[in-house]
């Protein structure tokens, strides 16, 4: 997003924290090459003084739902060195993530507007206040009055008295969702998206996030080797975690279904069960050729992208799910928390270009238990049937308005025009 608003002309600086600040500088570095006017600005992450692990400055190291009220406590310790930054680069506008409810205020404490970025869709925040989902599919902190509901309900408050809401989204996948926001909300709201398309080179794609745990390269030439749509790739994005049982149970599945695979596991010592062995015995010896398993980050972007690989089994994380549609590429649908599962029904229900492995249980960042069964089921169903190919078609033809919509004329596009307009306008 921010080099979005900086190939618009506009000076960026975005603000980070050391931990954070590699997975953004080569891509930031990159744009700056093409004469963009953006910087990093980093600043200290309280983790000591907020009681958390040195280094625990992202979601992904968070492991309870205690650490996460610590967690977005201590984001909260950021208001002054953010205040500073203010007072020394006097910007126009402060765009901050919806997780950092005091930014409001603090921008309006310079006479600035702060917009919200808000990093799920339209289909989700509405879904949350109108559609009924089992006490099971709700988290427990909303269930029980804990820190972390209040701190929620500030995240909404702080919406609504903020001067507007940008949607990394297109109009065309959720017109009526994008309709209501605006109407129910009463917030005005821009929807930007797909922001992924404004890396539309190689070195974009492989520049952004961590580095790849495999060569970028050898993947790619080992998808070149299958034929089209015959690979499936499994991911979970950068917060959830299963534990060995769990990775058993897709490992069998996987060879169950019989198709091909990309699979993306994150390992770590929360996910580390005793005596349970998370591969089944020589599994990777019988895949050789067939699948591929990355241990770490895998490169995403040019996986999804690439003409082999024709499903997805995702979390549902509204960055994968959008990828995927960029990528025309159906979805097993996995949820685990947060807005998942909304964005399960979205996938599944309103786009139909996805299928539910059948995941009822919402649990911070550890996946509801799904037996080996289902997920060959939902694996073979997505690869292998003609509805999976009807799903393929209709898939395409959204990523086809996506990229539309980003392009000159196209609703992204004009969105953020207008909005850049109204700021400017408005003497920002
Ligand atoms: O091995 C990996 C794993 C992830 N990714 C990328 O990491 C991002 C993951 O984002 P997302 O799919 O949104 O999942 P989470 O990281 O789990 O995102 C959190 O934040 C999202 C909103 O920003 C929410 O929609 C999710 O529910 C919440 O878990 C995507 O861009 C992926 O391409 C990789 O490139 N390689």
């Amino acid at each position: 997003m921010a080099k979005l608003f900086a190939s618009r002309g506009i000076r960026v600086s975005v603000i980070t924290t050391p931990v954070n600040a590699p997975g953004l500088s080569k891509s930031i570095e990159r744009s700056r090459l093409l004469g963009h006017e953006i910087e990093i600005l980093i600043v200290k992450f309280p983790c000591v003084e907020a009681g958390l692990p040195e280094g625990c400055e992202l979601l992904d190291l968070v492991h309870s739902l205690e650490m996460g009220r610590i967690f977005f406590e201590a984001t909260t310790m950021l208001v002054q060195p953010i205040e500073r930054l203010l007072e020394e680069y006097r910007p126009n506008c402060l765009v901050a993530d919806g997780f950092f409810p005091w930014s409001t205020e603090v921008a309006s404490k310079y006479g600035i507007p702060r917009i919200v970025f808000n990093g799920t869709c339209f289909f989700s925040v509405c879904a949350s206040h109108e559609i009924k989902l089992t006490r099971k599919q709700l988290p427990d902190f909303i269930k029980q009055e804990t820190g972390l509901a209040e701190f929620f309900r500030k995240v909404e408050e702080a919406e609504v008295n903020s001067y507007g809401v940008l949607f990394n989204s297109f109009y065309e996948l959720e017109p009526a969702y994008a309709d209501h926001f605006r109407k129910v909300w009463g917030a005005k709201a821009w929807h930007i998206g797909p922001i992924l398309l404004c890396n539309n080179n190689f070195e974009d794609k492989s520049n952004r996030g961590k580095e790849a745990s495999i060569d970028e390269n050898e993947c790619l030439k080992w998808l070149d080797s299958n034929k089209p749509n015959s690979v499936v790739y499994i991911c979970f994005g950068t917060v959830s975690n299963f534990p060995d049982s769990q990775l058993l149970e897709i490992a069998m599945g996987l060879e169950d279904s019989g198709q091909q695979f990309i699979w993306a596991v994150r390992k770590n010592k929360n996910n580390q069960q005793e005596n349970v062995v998370w591969l089944p015995e020589g599994f990777e010896e019988r895949m050789e050729g067939k699948g591929l398993i990355i241990r770490g980050w895998a490169p995403q972007l040019s996986i999804l992208e690439h003409e082999a690989v024709g499903g997805f089994v995702t979390h549902c994380g509204w960055n994968s799910t959008l990828e995927a549609i960029c990528a025309g590429v159906p979805m097993v649908t996995w949820p685990v928390f947060a807005d998942q599962f909304y964005n399960e029904k979205l996938v599944t229900q309103v786009l139909r270009i996805g299928v539910a492995v059948g995941a009822q249980k919402w649990a911070i960042g550890v996946g509801d238990s799904v037996k080996k069964e289902a997920i060959k089921k939902a694996v073979t169903y997505l690869m292998a049937s003609e509805e999976a190919e009807e799903m393929r078609c209709r898939a395409k033809k959204l990523g086809e308005m996506g990229r539309k919509a980003v392009e000159e004329g196209g609703s992204s596009h004009s969105d953020f025009n207008a909005l850049i307009e109204e700021l400017r306008s408005k003497g920002m």
